[in-house]
């Protein structure tokens, strides 16, 4: 069995003839926490969805904890957490019957300690009860991400989880997915413009231009630049760019 917690082969996807991820190869450890980079448009998202089976990619291979997406989607979606996108949360329903909803297709017997435990650092727990359509769009904010992470899995794939987070509820976020990954092995994945934060607490960067991974910044590298007051991610990423002549998308 792979032991890699992501492993991803020659991904293809293309929306009409726009060809959005190019042979794309990516493999993940356990315990690394990845941030993917890239400009508006560069497919971050799309490579997200992909990997996590709810798009089919046209061609390439996905496989997570060595589980294939397309032979065992059951398997593979087993052993990952997706944070669940604010706008498809069901209204009517609170916050408590969401989670637990999401423990038993985990198979387990109740929402976890871990994910009460979480909620409250979110200040998410006055919100159980009540429920979704009366969130704010942070607090719907707060409920994806708790669902995302039910159970732990061993990958953790997040889309611009701190948007619309207050400071305290983003620190609390990034300190728990910190611990994951240094004291369980849970690898995360993280695709954000926040680079300035990011770059404190990652373990990898990956860089995505025109749906090819063209650079990435490994741990040392990460820390030569944490230790260089004149160096800042947003800066080496702004170079890349510029040396890869990308552009934003209009
Ligand atoms: N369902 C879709 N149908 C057609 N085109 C799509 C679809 N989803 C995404 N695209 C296009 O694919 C490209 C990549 O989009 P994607 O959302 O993956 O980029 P992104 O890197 O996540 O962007 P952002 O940083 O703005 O969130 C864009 O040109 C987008 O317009």
């Amino acid at each position: 069995m792979n032991q890699c917690a992501l492993r991803l082969e020659g991904l293809v996807q293309a929306y009409g003839t726009r060809r959005v991820l190019d042979q794309l190869d990516l493999t993940i450890q356990p315990g690394e926490f990845v941030a993917l980079i890239g400009p508006n448009g560069s497919g971050k998202t799309t490579l997200l969805k992909c990997l996590a089976g709810i798009i089919t990619p046209q061609s390439g291979t996905v496989l997570v904890g060595g589980v294939d997406m397309t032979r065992d989607a059951h398997g593979a979606k087993a052993r990952l957490g997706f944070a669940v996108d604010p706008p498809l949360l069901p209204p009517l329903l609170t916050g408590r019957q969401c989670l637990e909803l999401f423990a038993s297709v985990r198979d387990l017997p109740a929402i976890p300690a871990s994910t009460l435990q979480l909620a409250d650092a979110l200040a998410f727990s006055h919100w159980l009860d009540r429920e979704v359509h009366s969130y704010s769009l942070g607090t719907r904010q707060k409920l994806g991400i708790l669902l995302g992470l039910i159970g732990e899995p061993p990958l953790i794939v997040l889309d611009e989880p701190m948007n619309g987070l207050d400071p305290l509820s983003a620190f609390a976020l990034k300190q728990h997915l910190v611990t994951l990954t240094r004291d369980h092995g849970t690898a995360v994945l993280l695709a954000t413009h926040a680079l300035e934060v990011a770059e404190r607490f990652i373990s990898r960067a990956v860089l995505l231009i025109d749906g090819r991974l063209v650079r990435q910044w490994d741990t040392a590298t990460l820390d030569a630049i944490r230790h260089d007051p004149d160096a800042s991610l947003e800066q080496v990423m702004v170079e890349a760019l510029a040396a890869h002549g990308a552009s934003r998308e209009a």
